[in-house]
């Protein structure tokens, strides 16, 4: 069993006292991809703004890399490592490709600038390029690039895929699962296109209503794809979609 980098137990998060996620607990190793999935509302964003610490947890605990997470200070959680690609991409589109990418470490490195790019081609030759300017895959790659280069353990990316083409999450999700494993990063993904986030993660939580309803390993979940539906959609919505 891998180290596990980041992790949560008996985690309830929500707004304005209102819990929007309840009793969660959640664990990612070194070198794993895990998905968090579950329709739309289901607490996705929540959870991860809960292991950051941008959301106080209202019972339980996060841990990162050994140490309670702070509450509200994501930028020394993201010094020490843990970092997470909103999706908004979080990215500044008045500067230059290059510059962007120049953001990401006090001292530049690039020899790990090269290997970063290695793994977004299409980046590459945009370096001169506007981030504003950037198609949206585009931009979502830079994000990703950006939060990389700094050398995180722990990587989390709420819903990569918004907004592209299934080609272009075809090519960055195995992108991801091969950095993982290549750098024991421990991966977090929310992800809407549920095949595509299996295909590339070792396990997978699947929420609803803000509970976590099914986990299990991608092998397990993909196996048993009436379960995963009707996890997914809850029995009643699932018993709807079928017309019964
Ligand atoms: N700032 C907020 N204030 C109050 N309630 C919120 C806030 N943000 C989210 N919620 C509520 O918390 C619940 C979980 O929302 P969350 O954004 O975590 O779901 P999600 O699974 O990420 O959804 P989606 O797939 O649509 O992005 C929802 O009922 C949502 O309306």
């Amino acid at each position: 069993m891998p180290e596990q980098l980041l992790s949560a137990e008996g985690l309830t998060a929500g707004y304005n006292g209102v819990p929007a996620i309840r009793d969660l607990d959640l664990s990612v190793g070194a070198g794993e991809v895990v998905s968090l999935l579950g329709p739309n509302g289901s607490g996705k964003t929540t959870t991860l703004l809960a292991l950051v610490g941008l959301l106080p947890a209202m019972a339980g605990t996060v841990t990162a890399l050994g140490e309670p997470v702070p509450t509200r200070r994501p930028h020394l959680l993201a010094r020490r490592g843990v970092r997470l690609v909103p999706d908004d991409r979080g990215i500044y589109f008045g500067l230059s490709v290059r510059e962007h990418l120049r953001l990401a470490r006090r001292r530049p490195d690039p020899a790990r600038t090269a290997a970063v790019l290695d793994r977004f081609p299409a980046l590459a030759g945009l370096q001169s390029r506007k981030v504003g300017l950037l198609s949206g895959g585009e931009q979502q790659m830079l994000a990703i690039a950006t939060a990389l280069l700094g050398g995180p353990k722990v990587l989390m990316v709420d819903e990569m895929s918004l907004g592209l083409a299934p080609k272009i999450v075809q090519e960055m999700l195995p992108a991801i699962r091969e950095l993982a494993r290549d750098e024991g990063i421990a991966v977090l993904l929310v992800e809407q296109h549920v095949e595509l986030a299996l295909a590339v993660s070792d396990r997978a939580v699947v929420l609803n209503h803000g509970r976590a309803v099914l986990a299990g390993t991608a092998t397990y979940l993909l196996a048993g794809r009436d379960r995963l539906e009707s996890a997914y959609f809850g029995a009643d919505e699932f018993a709807a979609t079928q017309g019964a």
